[in-house]
């Protein structure tokens, strides 16, 4: 059973409320609005947040426009610039409990998890640090004629949008990048999960990042709040958006009178293919792990499963047992797998999507409350099995703890299955032939494969979906180059060779 008194305390260093911070200060709305924030467990409000508007952004990115202009952070070099970024590094690891247990209070997240996720945090930072140091730029020659090299720029104001899963570690996806190569931010964390981010300030200003590189302004997205507010200014040249793909949509007009750079990061529905000659234990557990981790609130979740024919009925009968022995448990149990779902808004959706699952498909684990859940977000682990593919379970991205089980009975159809919806951000595929493996890989509509593989990321690789998945490529140098501008400076080596105009 479970004490929900335990569920309830709330972390030792809560912040009286949240506030933004620009150039340098905690502060409140210039309208004084606020909300409340919700606590997944028990669904009560445990700490306002102020509410930002178009008034809130235009200071924010005042402050982020000044140290742009007055630096130093975007004239330092690589070198001083990789020392902080070490330095919020080790803050961020040094703090990895505290950071957890404040992420896993405040999203639903299980603490276990929280923890590597707030690892994966400072990881990205070392990266980026190790990455400008290390940065080479292109230079052409043509002997005695001509040479031309690149001269990269930081852009300016970078305006950060982030969401609510993950939200720590996605915030470090797009800052470590943002500020490694000398831009200034605003980042407008989601408004269900600030509280994790109000740890920023205080790990910034301890690393030694100069006043007004990072900016935060709390609130909501909608038109004339924070994030809309922030796509519209005009001093913002770029904006790195990770969200649903409909905001996606809706952040692509709103930024076209501006030509602004985009990248965006947008929703999934990823296959796991799953060949009668994979090593079935590995796929079992990795394809239980791809869904569940992370309460399957998870941009990259394989979230449906497409299994050969011969041998299905064995993988669901397996499948459904273990998943109704992943242990559903309060966020703050280290044994915990999968707890709470971030908001009571978004646990209706998923329990709307069991409900709709349950006249399209065959439930063969979960599909309701946990027991001893009485209160809070808990969604049981939910299986459906012989799912068609015109089934929404089988189209709609569910961001939960659901899995929809598919079978196929060829190479080809297992890929028209897999490329059968709108998004394409990731695909899993279990085979132990290499070559379908890799034909595989190229046929199927995805930003990201792993073969025979959990979802690992190296830092270095490309990171992006492809159609309603996604816009562009983060990661490694594609993140240098969506932060940078990069010019051509052509020098002329010998004569001019100019055709001369005009002359009499
Ligand atoms: N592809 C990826 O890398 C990736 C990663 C994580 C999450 N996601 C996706 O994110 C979604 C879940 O996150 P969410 O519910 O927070 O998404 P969301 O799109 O509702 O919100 C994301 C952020 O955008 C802001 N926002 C909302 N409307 C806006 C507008 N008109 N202008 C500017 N900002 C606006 C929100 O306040 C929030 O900060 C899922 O669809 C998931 O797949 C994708
Ligand atoms: O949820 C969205 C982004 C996730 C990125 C990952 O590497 C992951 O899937 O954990």
């Amino acid at each position: 059973m479970t004490e929900p008194t335990a569920a309830i305390t709330p972390p030792a260093n809560l912040p009286e409320k949240i506030r933004h911070y620009i150039g340098g200060e905690f502060v409140d709305s210039l309208d004084g609005d606020e909300f409340d924030v919700i606590n997944p467990v028990t669904n009560e409000p445990y700490i306002r947040a102020a509410s930002g508007k178009k008034a809130d952004i235009d200071r924010a990115v005042a402050a982020a426009k000044t140290a742009f202009e007055d630096g130093p952070w975007p004239t330092m070099l690589p070198r001083e610039r990789a020392r902080v970024l070490n330095r919020i590094a080790d803050i961020v690891e040094s703090r990895e409990d505290e950071l957890a247990e404040m992420e896993s209070f405040d999203s639903g997240l299980p603490i276990t998890q929280a923890k590597g996720q707030a690892r994966r945090a400072a990881e990205n930072f070392r990266f980026f640090a190790d990455l400008i140091v290390a940065q080479v730029d292109d230079a052409y020659k043509v002997p005695g004629r001509q040479a031309n090299y690149v001269n990269r720029k930081p852009k300016g104001v970078a305006g950060l949008i982030t969401p609510w899963n993950t939200p720590f570690m996605l915030e470090s996806w797009k800052l470590a990048p943002a500020i490694a190569t000398g831009n200034t931010v605003v980042l407008k964390p989601a408004e269900f999960t600030p509280l994790s981010a109000s740890l920023w300030p205080g790990i910034f200003e301890e690393a030694g990042l100069p006043t007004g590189v990072f900016n935060m302004v709390n609130g909501f997205g909608e038109e004339g709040f924070a994030g809309d507010s922030l796509v519209k200014h005009p001093d913002v040249p770029l904006i790195s958006f990770t969200g649903e793909s409909s905001t996606g949509q809706t952040i692509f007009a709103n930024a076209a009178p501006w030509l602004k750079g985009l990248s965006m990061e947008l929703g999934g529905k990823s296959p796991a293919v799953v060949f009668a000659d994979a090593d079935l234990d590995a796929a079992i557990n990795a394809t239980i792990f791809g869904v569940f981790s992370l309460n399957g609130e998870r941009c990259t979740a394989g979230s449906r499963i497409l299994v050969e024919e011969s041998i299905y009925d064995e993988f669901v009968e397996r499948y459904a047992a273990q998943a109704k022995r992943v242990k559903v448990g309060l966020p703050s149990d280290p044994d915990t797998e999968v707890a709470a779902l971030v908001h009571p808004e978004h646990y209706e959706k998923v329990m709307s999507y069991v409900e709709i699952g349950k006249g399209e498909a065959r439930l063969v684990a979960g599909g309701g409350r946990p027991e001893g859940f009485e209160t809070g977000n808990f969604v049981e682990p939910t299986v459906f099995a012989d799912v068609m593919p015109d089934a929404r379970i089988f189209q709609e991205e569910i961001f939960g703890p659901v899995v929809a089980i598919t079978p196929f009975s060829t190479d080809e159809e297992a890929l028209a299955l897999a490329n059968d919806t709108k998004y394409g951000l990731a695909a899993y595929i279990w085979t132990s032939d290499l070559k379908r493996a890799h034909n595989f890989s190229q046929a199927v509509e995805s930003g990201m494969v792993w073969l025979n593989s959990n979802n690992v990321r190296d830092l270095r690789t490309p990171f992006g979906g492809v159609k309603a998945s996604g816009l562009g490529h983060e990661g490694g140098y594609r993140s240098i180059d969506f932060y940078t501008d990069q010019q051509a400076v052509h020098i002329n080596l010998g004569e001019v060779h100019n055709p001369v105009f005009g002359k009499q």
